[in-house]
């Protein structure tokens, strides 16, 4: 008897997306299942936050359909559920500069309805001494850790992830490697897109193409 597979969780079927009225992403073909991870890479402008923002429900997809459960993540009764499943870490990391460290966590838990994980999270991101500090003594790599313990604190389980390696030292990468590889044998999804190394176990990866040839920079000019 031929074995069935589960339904994957997330399914990206055929998906086009456009932006500025222009296609940026054509014809994305990808099954993701619990545990999974997927890895997204390319030159600057080739889509890779475009596609975290449409799974994230930010841009709609031009043609094509994203499934999670089998059922399309733009009909609205589905996303208000598939929505919650989300945690999003991007450039933009939304830190509160007048409040503490702690509170900068516990506050994102409380609008989540959850409480006690902060402080643990913060400890494991190695932020334990500073929880009492204002985040605006934080460094760049340090925010990042904050974000980072926001997302374990947080715990949803689908995580996109925009260049979260970014000014992390080498300690701090080993760290976001550590709680993707935990994340993932609780059975969390993660998507990343990244330009910097990031080892990741049985990761599906996806490069995507460049959209415009390179154009002559004053070094080739020069030349
Ligand atoms: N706010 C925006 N409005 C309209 N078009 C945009 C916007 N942001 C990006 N784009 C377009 O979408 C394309 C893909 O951008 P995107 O940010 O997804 O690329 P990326 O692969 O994440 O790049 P990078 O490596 O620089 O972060 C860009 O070429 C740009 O033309």
């Amino acid at each position: 008897m031929p074995i069935k597979l589960p339904h994957p969780r997330i399914l990206l079927n055929n998906v086009s997306c456009m932006r500025n009225a222009q296609t940026v992403l054509r014809k994305i073909n990808v099954s993701v299942h619990d545990g999974s991870a997927l890895v997204l890479t390319g030159a600057n402008g080739s889509g890779k936050t475009t596609f975290l923002r449409m799974l994230a429900g930010f841009s709609r997809p031009s043609a094509g359909e994203i499934l999670w459960n089998g059922h399309d993540i733009t009909s609205p009764g589905v996303f208000q559920q598939y929505k919650l499943q989300l945690n999003w870490l991007s450039l933009k990391d939304a830190i509160k500069d007048k409040l503490t460290v702690l509170d900068n966590v516990q506050w994102f838990e409380v609008l989540e309805g959850k409480c006690g994980k902060a402080k643990g999270a913060l400890e494991l991101m190695g932020l334990g001494r500073l929880v009492n500090e204002k985040a605006r003594m934080l460094s760049m790599g340090q925010r990042k850790r904050l974000q980072l313990a926001r997302l374990l604190a947080i715990d949803r389980p689908i995580w996109l992830l925009d260049e979260p390696s970014v000014a992390l030292d080498d300690e701090g990468v080993r760290l976001l490697e550590y709680i993707i590889a935990e994340h993932r044998k609780q059975g969390g999804i993660v998507f990343v897109a990244t330009h910097l190394p990031i080892e990741i176990e049985d990761a599906m990866s996806l490069r995507l193409p460049q959209r415009f040839p390179r154009r002559k920079t004053m070094v080739d000019l020069l030349d």
